[in-house]
């Protein structure tokens, strides 16, 4: 049914409606350009009529969904015709109307239902719990055939509701829980305050209780991150919501996961899982599978892998071409220790040319990739990097020969071997997991990560959550093949990813954080972070003194602070001071120990001595070589990264005051930056510190077979 304006009085109205078509649940209304329709669900029934000099118009007000409501108006109607047609209009509304009350009668319970699904929900709201309710609500709409904007006309109430969950459900679930959060810090309020030895801070106690599917803890060191994750395991035993053998903590090395483990030794915690990354990939293969992987011995032992290196490259040298290869190469590129005059074949149980090639070598079975893959990935204009890949390959191609010759695996390839493994049964229903934490995150590598990815991403049934708790700032296992970009972009890799931040550290005081914040933050690439020191002190902490002053240092403590622990950093073993023996048997009123930096991580003591802080030790002036640089994470734009990190690590071990030993005559440019950066340090070196040419960088082979991680 159609009522439009005369061909002459569609001339008058120009641009505005000239028509109006009543049709099945709408209206339809047309001008010179447009043509609208307009659902009896948006219009209130009502058409206000008015007469013209020639004609009539009628005017309408409509409301799309949440908006204001409009009025429009058709021109040039026929008066006489005009009153009829409104009356047979408002007519249909209120048919259609009626109708669909009636319709909407038995969704409106089943809407509220839905409703109450939302409001009784009990514990952390989920982005997915949101997206399935979401699905559900659409679909009831859908089996009734019935739309939001009818819902929006008929049942005002309950549109109200739902929409925040509709249109906004982001901030919707986060005002939701929100308010979750503050009833439950008050309910489990005596939980937080006794769970570790100290009550936890506000900042901690919500990081608990964050429960995304995916939640990084990013929080700078001594800020409680491993309280965090122990107090989080115990909260979800405690709360009932999993058996605690439906907990996974894993940990890098050995000795990390059995510190873990002695936290929670508590009687209701028994049978939380804590394990290694290498002892999970067991697990999971042994589990999904049904196959107990045996590890070989050229992963576990120094001498069969010597041995095993010792025939591999004399058999490689058997091939004149490779010979050749490695004869060219080491004419121009000497490898310290390595003698080149001389048949190569003599050579082939050197031990230094045994670390280089399997520094690279392991490097290269820690990609998982083929060896045509990684050789794609290389610049064509990297020839020196080609060749030694083309040096190595032999050597990585009877390692798998051998491994396969005796059905044996290695470490790298158990981490592999489980991915594919949960790729393939789409996650790991059967291992019964729910939460999986990870400490100190920053250490993951591709590999690990793409384990943790098939375990907690698996889209079959609800994989088990991803809690893991790092710190960029701290991040110093680039040599073996982590990658801090997996860090810092967590949100990035993992949908329903959310990062959250702890400011406060107890571990050392503000002056000792006024120092190793500013140091660390020189390198821009790491993420800015704000972190503030409970104990506050106006007196410096941080000292720089000269090399041979340990001793004097020590037998300061000892008198002073009887019963104190003392640790003392170097950048390597051999930076271990040659009187340190002595120190302990002259000084047993405080306890002292040694570490590198890399064991230090995660420890603290009352005081820290960093030795041999000198120019070519401290930062090591490590020159990675092509190949090995081309198979590690770019960071060749930020001088020293890595270095900077590690020494962050070591300023950030003590509680009360660090001591930076080095030698006036050549000091680390990280002491020169110090003093010319007017740190808050003492300067015990005396005005005439010399300032010498940064050492040109050496080739240090690192030995990243020892990983921290050992099984
Ligand atoms: N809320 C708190 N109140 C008092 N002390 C705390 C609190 N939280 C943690 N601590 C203490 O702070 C120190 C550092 O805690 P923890 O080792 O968990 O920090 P972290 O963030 O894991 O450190 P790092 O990254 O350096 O390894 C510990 O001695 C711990 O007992």
């Amino acid at each position: 049914m159609k009522l439009a304006a005369s061909r002459l009085a569609q001339w008058f109205v120009q641009g505005e409606h000239f028509s109006i078509t009543l049709d099945k649940h709408c209206l339809k209304l047309e001008s010179k350009d447009m043509f609208e329709t307009v659902p009896f669900a948006l219009w209130d029934g009502q058409c206000r009529i008015e007469r013209g000099i020639f004609w009539g118009r009628m005017t309408l007000m409509v409301a799309p969904m949440d908006e204001p409501a409009r009025g429009i108006t058709i021109y040039g109607l026929s008066w006489w015709k005009l009153k009829g047609f409104a009356e047979t209009l408002a007519a249909a509304h209120q048919a259609w109307l009626s109708n669909q009350t009636t319709l909407l009668k038995p969704i409106e319970p089943l809407l509220n239902n839905l409703v109450d699904e939302l409001n009784d929900f009990s514990g952390y709201m989920r982005a997915d719990v949101v997206r399935q309710w979401q699905d559900k609500f659409h679909k009831t709409l859908n089996d009734y055939q019935v739309s939001l904007a009818v819902i929006s006309a008929i049942l005002p109430a309950v549109y109200q509701k739902v929409r925040p969950w509709l249109e906004v459900p982001d901030d919707a679930r986060e005002a939701r829980n929100h308010r979750w959060m503050e009833g439950t810090l008050q309910t489990w309020q005596s939980f937080f305050d006794t769970v570790e030895s100290s009550p936890l801070n506000p900042s901690q106690r919500r990081a608990v209780l964050q429960d995304e599917s995916h939640n990084l803890l990013l929080a700078g060191a001594g800020s409680g991150k491993t309280s965090v994750l122990v107090a989080r395991a115990r909260y979800l035993v405690e709360s009932q919501q999993c058996e605690p053998s439906e907990i996974l903590l894993l940990a890098f090395g050995r000795k990390a996961a059995d510190e873990l483990k002695e936290r929670l030794n508590q009687p209701e915690m028994a049978g939380v899982r804590v394990a290694t990354f290498h002892g999970f990939a067991i697990e999971i293969i042994k589990t999904l599978s049904g196959n107990a992987p045996s590890i070989s011995p050229l992963a576990t032992e120094d001498a069969s892998r010597s041995a095993f290196l010792t025939q591999a490259l004399a058999e490689m040298w058997g091939i004149k071409a490779q010979l050749n290869r490695w004869n060219k190469y080491l004419a121009e590129n000497p490898i310290s220790g390595v003698v080149t005059e001389g048949e190569l074949a003599e050579q082939a149980h050197s031990e230094k040319l045994h670390q280089w090639v399997w520094r690279r070598a392991s490097l290269i079975l820690q990609q998982s990739e083929s060896l045509t893959k990684l050789k794609q990935k290389i610049s064509d204009d990297d020839k020196k990097a080609l060749t030694e890949l083309a040096m190595v390959s032999p050597v990585v191609k009877a390692y798998h020969t051998s491994l396969k010759a005796d059905s044996a695996t290695d470490f790298d390839m158990l981490i592999t071997e489980a991915t594919k493994i949960l790729r393939r049964k789409q996650g790991g229903d059967a291992l019964g997991l729910r939460f999986v934490m990870v400490d100190e995150y920053q250490d993951i590598s591709p590999a690990r990560l793409s384990m943790l990815e098939a375990l907690c991403t698996s889209n079959k049934s609800s994989p088990p959550s991803l809690f893991a708790v790092g710190d960029d700032w701290q991040a110093i296992y680039r040599f073996t093949g982590a990658d801090v970009n997996l860090t810092t972009g967590f949100v990035e890799r993992f949908s329903d990813g959310k990062v959250t931040s702890l400011d406060t550290t107890y571990r050392f005081n503000n002056m000792i954080g006024e120092v190793a914040n500013r140091f660390i933050q020189q390198n821009p690439a790491q993420l800015e972070k704000s972190l503030q020191s409970v104990k506050i002190q106006k007196k410096k902490a941080v000292t720089i003194s000269p090399s041979g002053s340990g001793q004097t240092i020590l037998a300061d403590i000892a008198a002073k602070h009887q019963g104190a622990s003392v640790l003392v950093i170097g950048r390597n073993h051999h930076h271990k001071p040659d009187d340190f023996a002595q120190w302990q048997s002259a000084f047993p009123a405080i306890s002292i120990s040694y570490q590198t930096v890399h064991a230090s991580k995660g420890r603290e003591a009352d005081f820290v001595l960093i030795c041999q802080v000198n120019n070519g030790s401290f930062p090591t002036s490590v020159r990675q070589e092509a190949l090995v640089d081309a198979l590690l994470t770019d960071e060749s734009g930020i001088e020293y990264a890595e270095e900077r990190r590690l020494f962050y690590v070591a300023l950030t071990r003590s509680k009360q005051s660090v001591w930076i030993l080095s030698d006036s005559q050549n000091p680390s440019p990280f002491v020169h930056e110090l003093i010319e950066g007017e740190y808050p340090v003492f300067n015990k070196l005396g005005r005439k510190v010399a300032r010498n040419p940064v050492n040109e960088p050496v080739v240090i082979e690192q030995d990243n077979a020892k990983h921290q991680e050992d099984g």
